[in-house]
């Protein structure tokens, strides 16, 4: 059995009468992509807040390793390993790709989240910044400002950002959203290398990355997880076409 890195378990989030997330208890694995996908208000970026620090749970609990996480801040967790990028980008535009890494790395090390404080020309900035952005195939472009880069790239660099925090496992909000054919299929690439390192809870809408990477699938529908599964289970799984594939045309 491989070790489980994150687990959420019995996860309860309402909004006055709405429960926003029922009872959800999900786990991710070393080596493995998990995905989470469901129709639009599933309750997927409910789900996330959890795991992430910006909501917190009515009931149920979160845990990185043998730590729980639960009450802790945002910092707190990627302190802990818990990496993550975002749906709308966090880039600053500006500045160049080895910047917006080493912004995120210094913030983690001085304990503040400044972001706009220079950087120095440090070490234990610029070696863990640039380690992620060979892991993401991106050196090539560490000087070039963010403006210049093709959307594709963009999401490299978010990856990075995240990875040179050196996390025990990554959440990865929608990471294709917006990506032609040509940089879905290197993202794609990129994270199927990537997962035997760090696992990824992956949330994505575009079904075929998401059948094409995942090992593990669970489906969210009105706040439960109602189908889980591998890749294949959940495409053949009749409440999942009906309750999903179908709504979203898949
Ligand atoms: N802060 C909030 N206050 C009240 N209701 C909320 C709040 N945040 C989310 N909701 C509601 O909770 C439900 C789940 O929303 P959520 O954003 O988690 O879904 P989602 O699966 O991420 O959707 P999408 O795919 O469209 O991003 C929705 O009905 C939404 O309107």
């Amino acid at each position: 059995m491989s070790e489980v890195v994150l687990s959420l378990q019995n996860l309860h989030k309402r909004f006055g009468a709405l429960q926003a997330t029922n009872d959800v208890s999900l786990d991710l694995k070393q080596g493995e992509i998990h995905a989470l996908i469901g129709p639009n208000g599933a309750g997927k970026s409910t789900l996330i807040g959890q795991i992430a620090g910006s909501l917190r749970p009515d009931e149920g609990r979160v845990y990185l390793t043998d730590t729980e996480m639960t009450g802790m801040s945002i910092a707190q967790r990627a302190r802990l390993g818990l990496g993550r990028s975002f749906q709308v980008s966090s880039l600053a535009e500006p500045l160049s790709v080895m910047r917006n890494v080493m912004m995120g790395v210094q913030a983690l090390q001085s304990h503040s989240f400044r972001f706009w404080k220079p950087v120095a020309r440090d070490r234990n900035l610029l070696d863990p910044a640039y380690e992620a952005l060979e892991r993401m195939q991106l050196s090539h472009r560490a000087w070039t400002p963010v403006f210049e880069l093709s959307h594709g790239e963009r999401r490299q660099v978010e990856v990075a950002c995240a990875l040179a925090l050196k996390p025990r496992a990554l959440l990865l909000d929608e990471p294709m959203a917006g990506l032609g054919p040509e940089g879905s299929a290197k993202l794609t690439e990129l994270l199927e290398a990537l997962k035997l390192e760090v696992p990824i809870l992956l949330i994505e809408h575009d079904m075929e990355a998401v059948f094409r990477l995942a090992d593990r699938i669970s489906v969210l529908v009105s706040g439960s997880v109602i189908a889980h599964g591998d890749s294949q289970a959940i495409k053949q799984n009749p409440r999942v076409r009906e309750a999903y594939l179908g709504d979203s045309d898949a």
